[in-house]
């Protein structure tokens, strides 16, 4: 008998990977995942899904360094196991590139992707405009597979997937949840008013060119190329508070010149598709609890949004920090149960 429910609003990357931990951990819980959207129509299934990050300011390094720790070891696992197709994780080398030499030569990562080092001169020849680079092993993952694999994991574990809007917290208070986690990224901006969240509209193509092994980030991912198990993304843009959802022709040929550019093969690669996706960004990733009055109740709602164009990179992490929080609300209110 199942005695405590819990409810996360949100089908993208974050949403899954924190009903998969909640799922797993809590076998006495029973959790239902809510959204109104799933793969293929989320942002998470437009992500180039590399682990690769730049910091949030006020949020301390060694808690960043360990939810990037914890994802890449969790997709590093996957990466290596007979899943690893199913669930669309693989690794992927390359080269981070630099016109001018960045502020951080050993971005705060570098210890827990594999192999990392800086280029050698040698290796620069290949990019004349470039003076510095790293190169690394990290992940890539598919998004769209992964999101198939994770909703698998998550019914096997008991978990149920209710595809519904959620207008309002207090629809789900009436429904008797005890507790609620919000991993509705850019949707938090209406479901929870933050008007701190706003949308970094992103642009990538999935190019034919099965010649390409190894990824190109110039700078800080302006440009880059990621080939993948079914393609090869190139992009991006990052365009604040755009929310356009259709296809910009100008982007694409911009990304095609500027990609072609890194990589000159590129110019014979076929396009496969263009896709746009809408990065829920904040200056700080919200990873909290707070009581929220819903009605005449005060119901824990634990949030978990807020990432970025670093989703999938902090995915597993952050919903680790999401599930001790959701134990701690479970603790406070049955301070006896066995948690
Ligand atoms: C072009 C591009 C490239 C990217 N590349 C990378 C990369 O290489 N590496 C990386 O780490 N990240 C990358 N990102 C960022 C990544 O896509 C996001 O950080 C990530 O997808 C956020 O996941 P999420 O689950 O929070 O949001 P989403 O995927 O947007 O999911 C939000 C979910 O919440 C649901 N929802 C929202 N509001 C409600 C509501 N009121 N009721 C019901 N459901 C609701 C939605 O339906 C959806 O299911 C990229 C993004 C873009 C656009
Ligand atoms: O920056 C990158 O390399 C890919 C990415 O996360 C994005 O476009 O948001």
């Amino acid at each position: 008998m199942k005695s405590m429910t819990v409810v996360v609003v949100g089908g993208g990357v974050v949403g899954f990977s924190t009903a998969v931990c909640i799922a797993e951990a809590l076998p006495y819980c029973s959790v239902t995942l809510i959204a109104d959207r799933f793969t293929p129509d989320t942002t998470s299934d437009v992500a180039a899904g590399i682990l690769i990050c730049s910091p949030f300011p006020d949020i301390p390094l060694e808690q960043q360094q360990r939810w990037f720790k914890e994802t890449i070891d969790h997709l590093l696992a996957i990466a290596q196991s007979e899943q690893a197709s199913e669930a669309g994780v693989l690794l992927s080398s390359g080269w981070q590139i630099y016109k001018e030499l960045p502020a951080d030569k050993v971005p705060f990562w570098s210890a827990f992707v594999l192999g990392f080092r800086i280029m050698t001169d040698r290796e620069l020849k290949r990019f004349p405009d470039h003076k510095f680079g790293q190169a690394f092993t990290t992940v890539k993952c598919e998004c769209s597979n992964y999101l198939r694999w994770m909703e698998k994991r998550f019914r096997k574990a008991g978990g149920q997937v209710v595809k519904q809007k959620v207008n309002d917290l207090q629809e789900l208070s009436s429904q008797g949840y005890d507790v609620i986690v919000n991993c509705s990224g850019l949707g938090a901006k209406s479901l929870v008013g933050d008007s701190e969240v706003y949308p970094v509209r992103g642009q990538i193509l999935k190019v034919q060119a099965p010649w390409l092994q190894h990824f190109i980030r110039d700078g800080e991912g302006q440009s880059y190329i990621y080939p993948g198990m079914h393609s090869v993304t190139v992009g991006g843009t990052r365009q604040v508070d755009d929310w356009r959802l259709e296809v910009d022709p100008e982007d694409s040929q911009d990304i095609l010149e500027r990609c072609s550019s890194l990589e000159p093969s590129l110019s014979r690669a076929r396009v496969l598709g263009v896709s746009v996706g809408l990065r829920p960004s904040r200056k700080n990733v919200r990873v909290e609890r707070e009581m929220v009055l819903l009605g005449s109740r005060q119901v824990p709602v634990v949030h978990n949004y807020g990432h970025g164009g670093w989703g999938v990179t902090l995915s597993w992490g952050t919903a680790l920090e999401a599930l001790g929080l959701v134990r701690k609300c479970l603790h406070e209110m049955r301070p006896r149960a066995r948690l």
